[in-house]
């Protein structure tokens, strides 16, 4: 589990994050969502340690990460699995040699033994022959899944997506969602992914924080989120027609 606690973070005098709190559970997809703009990217690099907070702590697992000594941070830094936006994968290196790139900076493990793991984690992925095409070359479905077999290489604990779903269409986001949380419960990992896609919400939104203008106003799941009464949320969630529809022919 991951715990936040009193989050604040301001940029040039710009409140972007005010007092967040909340867990993010183990074994389950646990979803930041909110409108464009609103401080959920902020939040995530907080959690990570890409961005130092103001104020507050963040604790993996029962160990503080914000006070910890570098040896902590680093330890608690590789059990961490990152999909960044965009799947952020190295043009000029091979699907097989992204995969692989923790291992080279993270371990003394063989090339065999590197090789091994790799196509492990990109048949986990349903990635089997795409080993030697280089990113320019697969789909942009194929490329989440390259960043998300790149994200479990190194058996994380953690795993965190930024926008898994940015740039897919329909039924491929759906696979890619699908994908990370089956992933989740197979390997028990503590996974956080950033979204403002409503299908993703309703698909995948076991443990659901919803943030608006930098606070987080709702928690629950993709089930009670129809049947709020946070008008912020409403807002958000209602201004997709197709949830409307749904909402209304639920209460019929
Ligand atoms: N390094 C930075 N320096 C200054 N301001 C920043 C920095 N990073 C983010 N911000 C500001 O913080 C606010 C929140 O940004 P953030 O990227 O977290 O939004 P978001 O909710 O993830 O939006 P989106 O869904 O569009 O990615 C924005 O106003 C942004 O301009």
């Amino acid at each position: 589990m991951i715990e936040i606690k009193n989050i604040s973070k301001s940029f040039n005098n710009k409140q972007v994050l005010i007092d967040v709190n909340g867990q993010f559970v183990k074994g389950k997809t646990n979803l930041i969502i909110g409108a464009s703009g609103t401080g959920k990217s902020v939040l995530l690099k907080c959690i990570v340690g890409l961005i130092k907070p103001d104020e507050g702590s963040i604790t993996f697992d029962g160990r503080d990460f914000t006070n910890a000594d570098s040896e902590l941070k680093q330890s608690i830094r590789r059990e961490i699995g990152m999909l960044f936006q965009g799947s952020a994968l190295f043009d000029s290196k091979t699907v097989e040699e992204n995969v692989m790139f923790p291992l080279d900076m993270l371990t003394t493990m063989k090339r065999d033994e590197k090789l091994d793991r790799a196509n492990e984690c990109l048949k986990r992925v349903g990635l089997e022959n795409a080993n030697k095409l280089f990113p320019s070359e697969i789909s942009g479905g194929m490329q989440k899944r390259v960043g998300i077999a790149r994200a479990i290489v190194m058996n994380s604990r953690y795993l965190f997506c930024d926008e898994p779903n940015s740039g897919l269409d329909p039924q491929t986001a759906i696979k890619i969602d699908n994908l990370i949380k089956d992933i989740t419960e197979e390997y028990n990992t503590t996974t956080v992914v950033v979204t403002h896609d409503m299908n993703s919400v309703l698909e995948i939104g076991e443990h659901i924080m919803f943030i608006y203008k930098g606070r987080k106003v709702w928690e629950g799941s993709n089930k009670d989120l129809l049947d709020t009464e946070v008008k912020e949320l409403q807002d958000f969630i209602f201004a997709n027609k197709l949830i409307r529809d749904m909402k209304t022919k639920k209460d019929k």
